[in-house]
């Protein structure tokens, strides 16, 4: 596998970049994606919402928005699993959910989200997926971010779908509608700085931020910070240092723009395009040379078809030629979903 990953600019014509963004897809499973439409100042102002809310939170509040089975909330350092042969990952975060990427409302109650009547007669225990204190006065900010990333993945996917050769250019996106439910997070994630001398004590390897692991929907949109890197693709052996290849940082071409967004294709599509897409392995690791001095923030989108998609065949030669024959499965991408969380997390409440 090759080891530079390939810059696509989405505001150039389609036909001019979905070449490009199939073989990055089809060779490394990442590449970085320019031409989106965040600034700086605006990817500046939500790590720093990130750092406060972090730091800033108590434990005891942070536990009372603890993940809970909607993929929701609040995981604690150890919460999570990404590999299970490995330590636990060295982390927290925060995942918000269930979001109307049309109205900009998220962490929507479940009934509602679900499109159940909740009248008395009815009356069902659906999460109510509260939002910390903390952002309620960013609703806005989260809305608009959120409804950002959902548009600039749906243009990735139509450039994608050309790239697959599949006709119908609406093929994928029709499947992921802004509002209509899905399985779409837009994740804060917190990776803290390593302290040798308290490291000592711990049970598990601090080093390993979050263990190599593959994601499970169709896209993640991810945005990493300069000088905290740490993001690696497995390349070669994975037990070996030179079978990671480390996600470098770029800066955007445009002035006053965010840098790309480092951008990955998860376990469904390739799923459902036979293999034909790469679902790659990655981790977040400390790396030797990479500064001490801080925490490690990132900020994650990932992106997931509407619940109900059924993974039936891609309409393109390319997707059907990669086959083997075998009768399509009929899975939604929701139970995909779940079966992939249930191996991740041990408990959640
Ligand atoms: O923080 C990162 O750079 C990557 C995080 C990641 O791979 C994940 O949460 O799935
Ligand atoms: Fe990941």
């Amino acid at each position: 596998m090759s080891k530079v990953l390939k810059v696509v600019d989405i505001s150039e014509p389609i036909e001019s970049i979905s070449d490009t963004l199939l073989e990055a897809a089809r060779e490394q499973g990442f590449l970085f994606v320019e031409g989106h439409d965040f600034t700086q100042e605006e990817v500046d102002i939500l790590f720093t919402l990130s750092k406060q809310f972090f730091e800033e939170t108590p434990d005891d509040v942070k536990s009372q928005y603890s993940i809970n089975k909607n993929n929701i909330g609040y995981t604690h350092f150890t919460n999570e699993q990404l590999d299970p042969r490995k330590a636990r990952d060295f982390k927290e975060g925060y995942n918000f959910g269930f979001i109307n990427f049309k109205t900009g409302q998220f962490n929507i109650n479940e009934d509602e989200y679900m499109g159940k009547e909740n009248t008395d007669s009815q009356r069902t225990s659906g999460s109510k997926n509260d939002v910390p204190t903390f952002f309620q006065s960013k609703q806005e900010l989260i809305s608009r971010t959120t409804q950002k990333l959902h548009a600039t993945a749906a243009r990735i996917l139509e450039v994608m779908t050309r790239g697959l050769q599949v006709e119908d250019p609406e093929f994928f996106t029709s499947k992921h509608r802004p509002d209509k439910p899905s399985g779409c997070v837009f994740r804060m994630l917190r990776y803290p700085l390593i302290r040798e001398d308290l490291d000592a004590t711990l049970d598990y390897d601090p080093t390993i931020r979050a263990g190599a692991h593959t994601d499970y929907g169709s896209l993640t949109l991810l945005f990493q910070r300069e000088g905290q890197q740490g993001l690696q693709l497995q390349t070669g052996d994975p037990e070996n240092n030179d079978g990671w290849t480390e996600v470098p940082f770029v800066r955007s071409k445009y002035e006053g723009k965010a840098p790309p967004l480092v951008v990955n294709f998860g376990d469904l599509l390739s799923y459902w395009t036979n293999g034909v897409l790469k679902s790659t392995v990655h981790r977040v690791k400390f790396s030797p040379g990479e500064s001490r001095e801080s925490d490690r923030y990132s900020i994650v989108f990932f992106v997931h078809p509407e619940n109900s998609t059924l993974l039936t065949p891609v309409p393109s030669e390319l997707v059907a030629s990669a086959g083997n024959g075998a009768a399509p499965p009929t899975i939604t991408a929701a139970q995909h979903l779940q079966e992939r969380l249930a191996a991740t997390y041990e408990s959640r409440t």
